[in-house]
């Protein structure tokens, strides 16, 4: 763990000593937008024109916020459009790194050796965390964007040409439902867990776990009624949660303490979980692997042995009874 800093690598772990112990998310540095026509984004001054080949993620498959862009790249059928490398699952002091070993894939485009060299490759005095996932442009040689909920609008809307136009996980009659059940996970769920595993006083820890727990009961009565989480149709909203509900048995109720009671007790979102699992391209996108290995194994103030539990055994591929609803 470390970040940049006037475009020098420092390692230090987060620092919650000025937050009460509390776990807070810095904002993404990187803004911009690849556009169907190239012109920029509303705000923005810079434009990127959706091209076949012009674009690269760098991804890991244990990061739930860079599962998103993968998932949403295969649903959209982009893979022959935007390549990919992932990055080694273990993040130490040099942050992620393309050790190509137990399926990483090194750094196809600099053959670099850490993530943070493609950051100071787009700006060279660049300050802040090294994340991923990274939207890379090979025209411009820069990153459009490290925020993963910003690429996975583009990649739904951008590349229509040569995607799937038929499918869209963001539809204008569902805008407003989608971005309020949206504005409930993402700080209750998807960082909750951050929030609660990271935390470093007893009651900031207590407040995330409460919030955690408080909107997992609520989206389970809200799964009682509907198949997915805006009616009956699958968006971006579900992705959104799926990739910390599939990390959550596995991970987060040990390595987080998110341990009130597993998705496996909560009928409807189990179900839920595997029939989002099940749905075709998806499972290839979860790498359970990486996904436990990171975790237990990069963050030694929360497991300085790094041993990785055996267990729990997961099925995601058993049936589920969420065909009910149609
Ligand atoms: N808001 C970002 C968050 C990305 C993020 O925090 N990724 C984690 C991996 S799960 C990361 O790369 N962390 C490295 C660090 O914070 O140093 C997004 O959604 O894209």
């Amino acid at each position: 763990m470390g970040q940049l800093i006037d475009g020098k690598w420092d390692r230090a772990w987060y620092d919650t000593s000025r937050s009460g112990g509390k776990f807070e998310r810095d904002a993404s540095r990187f803004r911009d937008w690849v556009t169907r026509d190239g012109q920029p984004a509303e705000g923005r001054t810079r434009g990127f024109k959706a091209e076949p080949g012009r674009y690269h993620l760098y991804v890991s498959l244990a990061c739930p916020w860079a599962h998103r862009t993968l998932i949403v790249r295969k649903l959209k059928k982009l893979e022959d459009i935007i390549s990919v490398d992932i990055v080694h699952w273990h993040m130490g002091e040099n942050g992620w790194t393309f050790l190509s070993e137990d399926g990483a894939t090194g750094d196809s485009l600099f053959g670099s050796e850490f993530l943070h060299q493609i950051y100071t490759r787009a700006e060279p005095t660049y300050s802040g965390r090294v994340t991923v996932p990274v939207l890379w442009d090979k025209q411009e040689n820069t990153i459009v964007s490290n925020e993963s909920s910003e690429i996975i609008r583009m990649l739904n809307a951008a590349f229509d040409e040569w995607g799937d136009a038929s499918l869209d996980l963001y539809p204008e009659a569902l805008r407003g439902t989608i971005d309020e059940t949206n504005a409930l996970i993402y700080p209750n769920v998807n960082n909750g867990v951050y929030r609660a595993g990271f935390a470093t006083k007893q009651d900031a820890y207590e407040s995330a776990f409460d919030d955690v727990f408080r909107t997992l009961d609520q989206l389970e009565e809200r799964l009682e009624q509907q198949r997915y989480l805006t009616g009956n149709q699958l968006t971006e909203a579900d992705w959104r949660l799926f990739t910390t509900l599939v990390r959550f048995d596995p991970v987060y109720v040990g390595h987080f303490k998110c341990n009130r009671q597993r998705i496996a007790d909560y009928p409807n979102l189990s179900n839920y979980l595997r029939d989002l699992y099940q749905v075709e391209g998806v499972a290839e996108t979860v790498d359970l692997f990486h996904i436990k290995h990171h975790y237990y194994g990069s963050h030694p103030t929360i497991n300085p042995t790094g041993i990785v539990p055996k267990g729990p055994a997961v099925d995601y591929d058993a049936p589920h009874d969420r065909a009910r609803f149609g």
